[in-house]
C-alpha cells in the first residue's frame, strides 16, 4: 500500500489552523464583550432582557416585526420605569423622566441632542425637525416661529375650510355606499391635502383625484425600508440587507418625484410675496426679504428639506389623530352620540362652524384629547431618541453618550396614571363641574403624557393642529351620521403596525348625510 507523504497538504493544515484560530478569537471576543456589557458597562446596573444588553438583536427583532411599542411596553411592565433595551440605550417611562430629558436646556439650547435616527442622507443638513445641532436648529426654529403664531394660524382658515368642505362634499358623493369608504385612505388624503398647501402652497389634490399624490405613494411604500435602514445601522456588515425590502419597482417614481419636487420648490420660491394665502414656507422667503440663491445646491437642499418636513409634520400626526378619533368613537357609540349631539346643538348651520367656535366645545376637546392618549401619533412612536449629555434622569445619573428614549405609548396606557387606561373614556378630560364628569377619573394624572413634546423641541404646530382637528371633527359630525360598514372586526391591539410610522388597519366607514 502506497502512502501519499504529502497528504494532508501543508497549506490545508495551515488554513484549518488559521480558521480555527479566527473562530476561537471571535468566540473569545464575543464572550469577553458579553461579560463586560453585562457586568462592568456603565449601564449594567439597569435591568432589561439579557439579549438586549449584549447585542442589538432584540432591538432589531422588535423594530422589524412592527411591534416595537408593544415590546417596550411589555419590558417596562416586567422590569420597571427604566429598562436597558440595547447595549448603550435606555427607555424611560415616567413623567419625571420625560421632563428631565426633553425640557433640559442651556440658554434655550437642548442639552440632550437628537440622535441620527432620521439622518438617512448623511448630508449634514437636518433642515428643522431632524437637525441634530442645537445651534443650527435654534436658528431655523426662530426663523420659522412666526409662521405658527395665532395670527398666522387664523389667516389659514379659508384654506382649511376649503379642504374640509371638499371632504364633506366627497363623502356626500361616495360615503353612503353600503360597503362604506376606506377610513385610513380618505383621512390621509384629507390630511395630506391640507398639509401640503399649508406647508408651501403645494396643491397635491389627493381627494380631488381620489388617489395618493406622488409624495404620499412613495412615502407609504418606503415605510419598511426606512426602518430596515435604521436597524441595519447597528449591523454595518449586514447593511446590504436593506435592499431586500427596497421597493425597486418605485425607483422610477422616486427619481420622477425628486425632479418634480425640485420644480415645485423653485415654483414656490419664485412666488415670493405673491401667494394666495400665507404658508409656513413664506417665513423663509418673505415678501420683502431675502431672495434665496437658487443656484446654490446647499441652499436648495436646506430649503427643500424644510419644505418636505413641514409637509410631513403637518400631515402624519394629524392623519393618525383623525383616524384614532374616528376609530375609537365608532367603537364607542355612546360617546359618538354625545359628541354628535354637542356639535349639532352648538351650530344652527354648517357655515357657523369655525375653528374658533369649535374650540369652546368641551366634549369635542375631551374626545380629541382621549384620542391622542389612546392612539399616540407617529411623532412619538420611535421614542424620540436623544443622547444623554451626562445628566440625572428620574433620579439616576445617565452617562454621557447613552441613547435615551421615552415610551409615551406605555405611559399613556398605564393604569398608574389613568383609570380604565385601555378604554376610550373622554369624560376623564372634562372639568369636574361638567355634567358628564365621573369621579372615578378624578385621580388621573392628565399631564402624564405630552403628545406634542416639551422644551426646545416642542411641536411648533401644536396650536394649528388643534385648530384643524376641531374643525375637521365638527364639520364632519355635524353633517353625517357615521357608522362602521357591516361585517368588519378590527382589533387595534393586534392589527396596528409601527415602522417609520403607523400602518393603520383598514376600516370601511359609512357617512350618511344627516342634514
Ligand atoms: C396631532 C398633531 C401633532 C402632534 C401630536 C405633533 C407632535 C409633535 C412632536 C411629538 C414633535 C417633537 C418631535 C421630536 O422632537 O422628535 C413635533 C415636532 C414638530 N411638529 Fe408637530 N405634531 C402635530 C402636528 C403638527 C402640525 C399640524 C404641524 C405643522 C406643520 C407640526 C409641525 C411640527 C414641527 C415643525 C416640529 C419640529 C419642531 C422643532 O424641532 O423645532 N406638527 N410634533
Amino acid at each position: 500500500m502506497a502512502f501519499d507523504l504529502n497528504w494532508p497538504p501543508l497549506h490545508s493544515i495551515l488554513d484549518l489552523g488559521l480558521l480555527s484560530t479566527a473562530l476561537i478569537a471571535t468566540a473569545t471576543y464575543a464572550i469577553a464583550r458579553s461579560i463586560y456589557l453585562l457586568n462592568f458597562h456603565p449601564l449594567s446596573r439597569f435591568p432589561g432582557p439579557k439579549i438586549a444588553a449584549v447585542s442589538n438583536v432584540w432591538y432589531a427583532y422588535h423594530w422589524l416585526s412592527g411591534r416595537w411599542p408593544w415590546a417596550v411596553e411589555a419590558c417596562l411592565k416586567s422590569y420597571g420605569d427604566i429598562v436597558r433595551i440595547a447595549p448603550n440605550e435606555l427607555v424611560f417611562a415616567s413623567p419625571k423622566a420625560f421632563t428631565d430629558i426633553y425640557t433640559s436646556h442651556d440658554k434655550g439650547l437642548e442639552t440632550f441632542h437628537k440622535t441620527d435616527i432620521h439622518d438617512f442622507a448623511r448630508d449634514r443638513d437636518g433642515g428643522l425637525i431632524w437637525e441634530q445641532d442645537p445651534v443650527k436648529h435654534r436658528k431655523v426654529a426662530k426663523q420659522m416661529a412666526p409662521a405658527f403664531s395665532a395670527k398666522a394660524t387664523r389667516s389659514k382658515d379659508p384654506t382649511l375650510h376649503k379642504y374640509v368642505n371638499l371632504f364633506v362634499e366627497k363623502m356626500k358623493e361616495v360615503g353612503e355606499k353600503a360597503g362604506g369608504v376606506s377610513l385610513p385612505t380618505w383621512i390621509q388624503w384629507l390630511a395630506m391635502d391640507i398639509a401640503a398647501d399649508m406647508a408651501y402652497h403645494h396643491e397635491v389634490n389627493c381627494m380631488g383625484n381620489e388617489k395618493d399624490s406622488a409624495y404620499l405613494g412613495v412615502t407609504l411604500s418606503f415605510n419598511k425600508f426606512v426602518t430596515m435602514t435604521q436597524v441595519l445601522r447597528r449591523f454595518p456588515a449586514l447593511s446590504f440587507l436593506r435592499f431586500v425590502v427596497f421597493p425597486v419597482s418605485l425607483m422610477g417614481k422616486l427619481m420622477e418625484l425628486r425632479k418634480t419636487s425640485l420644480a415645485e420648490l423653485h415654483r414656490r420660491i419664485t412666488l415670493q410675496g405673491a401667494t394666495e394665502h400665507l404658508d409656513y414656507f413664506g417665513q423663509l422667503v418673505p415678501a420683502d426679504g431675502y431672495v434665496p440663491d437658487t443656484d446654490n445646491p446647499k441652499e436648495i437642499l436646506h430649503l427643500s428639506k424644510i419644505a418636505t418636513q413641514l409637509m410631513f409634520a403637518g400631515y402624519l400626526p394629524p392623519s393618525d389623530w383623525y383616524y384614532g378619533a374616528f376609530f375609537h368613537l365608532l367603537h364607542n357609540r355612546e360617546y359618538l352620540d354625545i359628541l354628535t349631539q354637542e356639535i349639532r346643538e352648538s351650530f344652527a348651520s354648517y357655515d357657523e362652524i369655525t375653528p374658533n367656535a369649535a374650540a369652546s366645545l368641551p366634549y369635542l376637546n375631551a374626545c380629541l384629547k382621549e384620542s391622542l392618549r389612546l392612539f399616540n401619533t407617529s411623532a412619538v412612536i420611535n421614542g424620540m431618541p436623544v443622547y444623554s449629555p451626562g445628566a440625572v434622569v428620574h433620579g439616576h445619573y445617565i452617562p454621557k453618550g447613552t441613547t435615551c428614549q421615552f415610551s409615551s405609548f406605555s405611559v399613556s396606557r398605564s393604569s398608574r396614571y389613568f383609570c380604565d387606561a385601555h378604554q376610550y373614556r373622554p369624560q376623564r378630560w372634562l372639568a369636574a363641574e361638567h355634567g358628564l364628569f365621573e369621579a372615578r377619573f378624578a385621580n388621573d394624572d392628565l399631564d402624564a403624557f405630552s403628545p406634542f413634546s416639551q422644551g426646545p423641541r416642542i411641536c411648533v404646530g401644536k396650536e394649528i393642529a388643534w385648530w384643524q382637528a376641531r374643525l375637521v371633527m365638527a364639520k364632519i359630525l355635524w353633517t353625517f351620521n357615521v357608522q362602521v360598514a357591516p361585517g368588519q372586526i378590527v382589533n387595534l391591539e393586534t392589527d396596528l403596525k409601527a415602522w417609520g410610522y403607523w400602518v393603520k388597519p383598514e376600516l370601511r366607514v359609512r357617512f350618511l348625510t344627516a342634514q
